[in-house]
């Protein structure tokens, strides 16, 4: 392979990357110089303590929230030179997002969650793919309810429906099994992956859980803000 092709290859580059909250003697080292590359298609867990700093690893790897010093890039992209409103337009269709605390607009029903951001980027059949999308994740019979409506776990199903539905080239997910019973869990977990497969997606997924890392072609281990293993399987 050449040398441009391999760098075409990597969808997320992080140099020393670290994340800080506070100042003077309240100042907490969040991530303490994390260096990572990931390629495209691969699938990665990430493992970890609470409070090692996973999800401020993927906070600020999918540009949710800014790194205090390193250097971050996403498909080529370097993160520091964009201001929020390009960055939403970078993550927008490029990524997807399932976060522990789902983000669910509360004024919209299940089927317009997951809808109305593939409307605003353009799609003319958002709705029927909305649809097929949360019938996928066992909701076809929620497509009206509002969040407040729904169950956790029924809440978290539309936040994977909405994560997956635009067929994103990087999918991130913070625990998203962490409200479903193991049955329901596992078949979301086989869409995840269905998805990833699809269009050679990116996936990293955060858990606790062993069985789904074993799924996952790559496994690091946070420990106190750094990458204490970095293994494949
Ligand atoms: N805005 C903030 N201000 C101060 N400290 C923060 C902030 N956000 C996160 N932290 C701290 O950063 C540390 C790492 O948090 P993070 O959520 O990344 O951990 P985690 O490994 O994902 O944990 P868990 O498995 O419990 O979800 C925690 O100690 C947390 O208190």
């Amino acid at each position: 392979m050449n040398v441009e092709a391999a760098v075409a290859d990597i969808v997320i580059a992080a140099r020393d990357v670290t994340l800080s909250f506070g100042k003077g003697e309240t100042r907490t080292d969040v991530l303490r110089g994390i260096d990572l590359t990931i390629k495209r298609g691969e699938s990665v867990a990430v493992l970890g303590p609470s409070g090692s700093g996973k999800s401020s690893l993927m906070a600020v790897i999918s540009g949710l929230e800014r790194a205090s010093g390193g250097r971050v890039s996403v498909a080529g992209i370097d993160l520091a030179g964009l201001d929020e409103d390009a960055l939403a337009r970078a993550r927008r269709g490029n990524i997807g997002i399932v976060l522990q605390s789902f983000h669910l607009l509360p004024t919209m029903t299940a089927l317009e969650n997951v809808a109305v951001p593939m409307e605003l980027d353009g799609a003319d059949d958002a709705f029927e793919r909305a649809k097929a999308e949360l019938t996928a994740v066992g909701l076809a019979h929620r497509l009206d309810h509002y969040p407040a409506q729904l169950s956790g776990g029924e809440q978290q199903r539309v936040a994977i429906a909405r994560a997956v539905a635009a067929r994103p080239q990087i999918l991130f997910a913070d625990e998203p099994t962490g409200n479903l019973d193991g049955e329901t869990g596992a078949a979301i977990i086989d869409l995840l992956f269905a998805r990833q497969r699809e269009v050679g997606a990116t996936l990293m997924i955060i858990t606790h859980d062993p069985s789904l890392a074993a799924r996952c072609g790559r496994v690091l281990e946070v420990q106190d803000g750094r990458i204490a293993v970095d293994r494949r399987a």
